[in-house]
């Protein structure tokens, strides 16, 4: 028996028409998503990543009922979001990103209290349910305090608690990492990965890689609209694998003639991070041997500190398969 995807994405289209002019008389279309098609099984943390722009956010606003697709077909839980919205609602939740939703001047229990007053919560279960939450998301000595004194960390945990008020069974998240320090976007990786021992779906985006790479089972890569890439990290990974990275350490802040490194044909991409006593160049390549000699012909005159060959990260794969070009 084939199982049913939980969220199933059909060649999913959406345009924005937009004025412009000074009497905004002229009209302009942006195609947000030119045909996408995906789907989520159950129990899955699904990330979606992709440049700014790409139709990450477009899409997490049509399979959360709030934006209607131009065409294409979407189906999650088994429900359509555009004319089943009333029963699906009530059963999936979704935070974007931000501090937006809460509300600062009540305490991080009356928060909880409300959204579960809004979801039709019976009040006798509101109050196990709310404990149980703040338990999750590690506020439970916070839940009497005004929101207004909570850290970024401890208000997107609180977001998190308010997204899973209504137990959902997919919980869509937009960027839920943007701002925090590592410690607490460590902590929310735990708390997603908590729930998806419950069985909660995760849908997510982001643009930390390492975050995508710890936490995902699968991923999409997509990029103006459409899908380039839809895999495991460690497949997207393996399937990069005859791509090397050489990392190259140079003393100073300014790197020489990458003029002529750029030049090079074997050469797919130079990262470069400019440090005060030091440069990092990560030059990705698919021969990495002779590109090591050149790599020195070229540099000719630096001071050569370090040099390492590895295999690609996530993150190499994204710029691979997104970043192009040779001088992102
Ligand atoms: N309400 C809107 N009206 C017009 N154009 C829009 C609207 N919302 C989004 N767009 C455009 O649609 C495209 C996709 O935007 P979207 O916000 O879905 O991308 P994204 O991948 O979420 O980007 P980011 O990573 O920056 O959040 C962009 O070109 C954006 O400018």
């Amino acid at each position: 028996m084939k199982i049913q995807p939980i969220i199933d994405v059909v060649d999913v289209k959406r345009t924005y028409k937009t004025t412009t002019g000074l009497w905004k008389s002229a009209t302009k279309e942006i195609e947000a998503l030119s045909g996408i098609s995906f789907n989520v099984q159950e129990g899955e943390i699904f990330g979606l990543l992709g440049p700014n722009g790409a139709g990450k956010t477009t899409m997490i606003k049509i399979m959360t009922t709030m934006l209607i697709p131009t065409s294409g077909k979407v189906s999650i839980l088994g429900l359509n979001p555009v004319t089943e919205y009333a029963q699906l609602r009530p059963q999936i939740n979704f935070i974007l990103g931000g501090e937006r939703n809460l509300y600062w001047r009540l305490t991080a229990y009356q928060n909880l209290a409300y959204f579960a007053d809004l979801y039709q919560i019976p009040r006798q279960q509101q109050k196990k349910r709310i404990a149980d939450l703040l338990d999750l998301v590690e506020l439970t000595d916070a839940a009497h305090q005004k929101v207004e004194t909570f850290s970024k960390g401890m208000k997107q945990r609180l977001q998190i608690a308010r997204g899973l008020i209504n137990e959902p069974k997919i919980l869509f998240l937009d960027e839920p990492s943007i701002g925090l320090d590592p410690y607490s976007a460590r902590k929310l990786r735990d708390i997603l990965r908590q729930l998806k021992e419950t069985g909660t779906t995760i849908l997510l985006t982001t643009h930390y890689m390492y975050e995508a790479d710890e936490l995902c089972d699968r991923i999409a890569f997509i990029d103006k609209g459409k899908l380039v890439s839809i895999d495991s990290p460690n497949n997207l990974k393996a399937s990069s694998n005859h791509l090397s990275i050489i990392e190259c350490k140079l003393a100073g802040p300014d790197p020489l003639n990458l003029d002529a490194l750029h030049k090079l044909s074997f050469i797919e991409h130079i990262q470069v991070e400019r440090q005060d006593y030091f440069s990092l160049l990560r030059i990705h390549t698919l021969s990495p041997q002779a590109a090591v000699s050149s790599i020195f012909e070229s540099l000719q005159g630096a001071e050569v500190l370090d040099l390492a060959i590895t295999k690609p990260t996530l993150e190499d794969v994204y710029l691979q398969v997104i970043g192009g070009g040779k001088n992102a």
